[in-house]
């Protein structure tokens, strides 16, 4: 278990001495009236116990917030600001083995993943939004008044004020930190609510901030759950300026409903069913390696994984037949295990909303051709959210399979004929997160990828990452596009002052 310094000490139900995770408001932790269990899905055992923030929390943090925003985090350089985060990720760097731990505690991920993705995003969302607000310029135009003499206008960039940040439980670092980071970048206090799935790694970060000598109120975290909790405590308070939420889309649109209210900035990065299209010319053994990648990675639980497959029909049968060897070798173990590729769901109510999709499957006519249960391991892991890898083939592009995010390691394979078939069908769908495209014809590649309904495109490749382009969705996918300026402009009022010279 990480060390976790903040935390009180709280006795289970069976005895034993767990860590009480506390809420961090105004710069001190605080214990609250009611707690609830942290889980670890590989075994079921509770990892620690941790404090629910009730409306008077959640208020306090706010107002905690509020008074940073009028004090001095709001009104100092960019330059120190850059230095501040650059301290915070120094911090998690410092820390790198205690936040591996605390996502793994979590979520059961695999611990490679945990030290090449998780941990080592949250340092890199630090430092990359550093960088940029230290070199980032802004616009100016010349113009000419009335009466003939020269005009100057320039674009201001000033804080938001006050952002609640709500962030999921799949992705709990890399998803949190690409809020906060950029939101305390342009001198933003924070009132962040992690996934009560997963409230280690986010209580890591606030020691953290708090040990980079942020000023109190900067940054606050208030655990707890969605509605009538925290959640809702937060996105419907009227004294927040924004909200930046990544989750379900239908939560997505609770969030907005009560933004409207007051007529809050928001910034949405909700669900998908995003399509992988395999063309005959793509290279086969890459296609493969880069379909079981985009489909089974963190278990499927990535709002970015591949769950509709379509391939071309002359390499259709080949292809199944390789995903399926490729399924069948996954190595679903412990975190720590030699070769593993895939650990436990994040909580048994998932694995339930997962598996409930497997038997959909099956009634809906689908053939399982790998998969579409539960593994047996004899062992403590069977108290776990274990579920096999999953292919399915069969169903017709109208099956709730096909049109609902599952957020499981499953995918739909099915065959196509032309090209126009293949966008058609990718874009038939209520969702526009990303798509992939695996072809080695490059003007197939930038005609295809050019027509996707998609925030999202990647070629030959899947979840490469470049922290200064626009991410994001369409449809009911999200709201607007975080990353790079596009973060700036997000968290940020922007002002046109027009200088008479
Ligand atoms: O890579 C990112 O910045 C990002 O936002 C990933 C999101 C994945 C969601 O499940």
């Amino acid at each position: 278990m990480a060390a976790i310094s903040s935390s009180a000490t709280h006795t289970a139900a069976a005895g034993q001495a767990v860590p009480l995770l506390r809420c961090f408001v105004d710069g001190a932790w605080v214990e609250t009236g009611r707690s609830f269990d942290n889980i670890n899905p590989v075994n079921g055992r509770i990892v620690s116990r941790v404090c629910e923030a009730d409306r008077q929390t959640v208020d306090a943090a706010i107002q905690a917030a509020r008074r940073a925003s009028r004090g001095e985090w709001g009104r100092q350089s960019a330059a120190l600001r850059a230095a501040a985060l650059r301290r915070i990720a120094d911090g998690i760097e410092q820390r790198f083995d205690d936040f591996v731990a605390a996502e793994v505690a979590d979520t059961g991920r695999p611990v490679h993943q945990a030290r090449s993705l998780d941990v080592a995003r949250g340092i890199a969302n630090f430092r990359s939004f550093a960088d940029l607000i230290a070199t980032a310029g802004s616009e100016m135009f010349e113009g000419t008044a009335a009466d003939g003499s020269k005009v100057l206008n320039y674009v201001a960039r000033k804080p938001l004020g006050v952002v609640g940040v709500i962030s999921p439980w799949n992705l709990p670092l890399l998803l949190l930190t690409w809020k906060v980071a950029p939101a305390l970048a342009m001198g933003n206090c924070v009132v962040a609510k992690p996934s009560e799935e997963t409230p280690s790694s986010a209580t890591l970060l606030a020691e953290v901030i708090e040990a980079a000598g942020l000023p109190a109120g900067a940054f606050n975290l208030v655990h707890g759950f969605g509605p009538d909790s925290a959640g809702q405590f937060l996105s419907t308070s009227p004294h927040i300026d924004a909200i930046t939420f990544t989750g379900e889309s239908r939560t997505g649109s609770t969030i907005m409903k009560a933004a409207a209210e007051g007529v809050k900035e928001v910034s949405f990065e909700l669900g998908g069913k995003n399509a992988a299209v395999v063309f005959a010319d793509a290279d086969f053994d890459a296609a493969v390696a880069g379909v079981l990648r985009s489909s089974f990675t963190n278990s499927g639980q990535v709002c970015l994984c591949s769950e509709r497959v379509y391939v071309e029909r002359p390499i259709f049968e080949r292809f199944v037949a390789a995903l399926a060897a490729g399924c069948e070798q996954l190595r679903v173990d412990y975190p720590d295990a030699p070769g593993v590729d895939m650990g436990p769901l994040v909580s048994h109510t998932h694995r339930d909303k997962v598996l409930s999709y497997y038997a959909l499957a099956r009634e809906e006519g689908a053939t399982v051709v790998c998969g579409g249960g539960v593994p047996s391991f004899g062992d403590e892991r069977d108290q776990g959210a274990y579920v096999q890898p999953t292919i399915i083939t069969g169903l017709s592009d109208n099956a709730r399979c096909m049109r609902e995010e599952i957020f499981g390691p499953v995918c739909h394979v099915s065959p196509f004929d032309t090209e126009d078939e293949a966008v058609a069908r990718v874009n038939d769908s209520a969702y526009g997160l990303a798509g992939c495209v695996w072809t080695t014809n490059l003007s197939r590649a930038h005609r295809v990828a050019a027509q996707f309904e998609t925030g999202i495109v990647w070629v030959n490749t899947w979840f490469t990452r470049d922290l200064r382009t626009p991410f994001g969705g369409a449809k009911l996918s999200g709201l607007g596009r975080e990353g790079g300026r596009y973060s700036l402009d997000f968290y940020s009022e922007i002002s046109n002052i027009c200088i008479k010279v």
